[in-house]
């Protein structure tokens, strides 16, 4: 009865994201979602990034370290699906693989999660702000260098217990991963995207298959072509920039009615005090278009930056 296997990593997020493609996929074939483990069941594969909890040891590893044993089962033929957070995927693709379907995108901003304050502007000369993304930091130290950034790792339930357990007075988190877990009730404010960029991806899943099994119906039926212009155009800026987890760079990119692109990118310095950024637009984008501005852009911001952008970034 098995008509595909689904693999994912074991975190609640990642399972419940995961779920909510597996019903859809199991309604695009046509069979019954209440049966959707039957049909499509869910495989948990555990990463590096999911055991190593030595922040250094995941930056020297690079973005991989979240994705590389879920691609190897695909490519063995353990699992016939993947699907990632495209925000924690490299850049560049692996060989004999494909991402197929970008379905529609979650929120894609920060959300500030506070028991105490409402935002970051709201918080007092001192306060801790609790992140492990260099550039959540950078954005924030930007408009408030008086905050205290303290390191706080781990999935979207521990930082929350962390926050709750006083251990830092607020929390910066991906919007969507809250939706998706109905954790939406702690958000205090949001962060503008259009003024700090989101990480390119943020909010997007990836759903990756064999190169070989593309031409399927169910991939067509999920696929999103606006979310799928958008993430090109940011990830276009994330390759020019070679963006890994060590460099605090942003990309934002959304589609008017009009179907107009409007994508921002920065890249900052570690403590925020310089920030480079450019912004464009682009009528009737297509997903090849919307990746060379991406491009474009991201190698402009490396050209201005020159030297500085290798020592703060590189
Ligand atoms: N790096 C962890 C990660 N990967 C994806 C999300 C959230 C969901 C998304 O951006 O799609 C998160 C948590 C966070 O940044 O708060």
């Amino acid at each position: 009865m098995i008509r595909l296997k689904i693999g994912t990593r074991g975190s609640k997020l990642a399972t419940t994201q995961c779920g909510w493609v597996q019903r859809q996929i199991v309604a695009a074939l046509g069979e019954d979602v209440a049966r959707a483990d039957e049909i499509a069941p869910l495989v948990i594969i555990s990463t590096q990034g999911d055991r190593i909890q030595d922040r250094r040891l995941i930056e020297a590893g690079g973005k991989q370290l979240f994705t590389k044993e879920i691609e190897d089962a695909l490519l063995r033929g353990d699992i016939d699906v993947a699907v990632h957070s495209l925000k924690d995927m490299p850049a560049n693709e692996v060989e004999g693989l494909s991402i197929a379907v970008f379905p529609v995108r979650e929120d894609p901003r920060d959300a500030f999660v506070s028991v105490k304050y409402q935002s970051l502007m709201d918080m007092p000369a001192g306060a801790k702000l609790g992140t492990a993304s260099l550039r959540r930091q950078a954005q924030a130290l930007n408009v408030r260098p008086d905050i205290e950034v303290v390191m706080l790792r781990g999935n979207v339930d521990t930082r929350l217990k962390k926050l709750e357990a006083g251990d830092c007075d607020a929390i910066l988190l991906a919007a969507a991963g809250l939706n998706r877990l109905s954790l939406s009730h702690h958000i205090k404010s949001y962060i503008d995207p259009d003024q700090f960029a989101s990480a390119p991806g943020q909010g997007a899943l990836a759903v990756q298959c064999r190169t070989a099994d593309i031409d399927q119906d169910w991939i067509r039926k999920l696929h999103h072509v606006p979310t799928h212009i958008c993430i090109s155009a940011e990830r276009g800026a994330l390759e020019a920039l070679e963006a890994s987890c060590r460099t605090a760079v942003g990309a934002y990119a959304k589609l008017s009615d009009d179907h107009t692109l409007t994508l921002f990118t920065e890249a900052l310095s570690a403590d925020g005090t310089t920030r480079w950024q450019r912004r464009a637009k682009l009528a009737n984008p297509t997903v090849e278009s919307a990746r060379t501005l991406g491009l474009r852009l991201g190698h402009e911001i490396r050209d201005e930056a020159g030297d500085d952008f290798i020592q703060y970034l590189g």
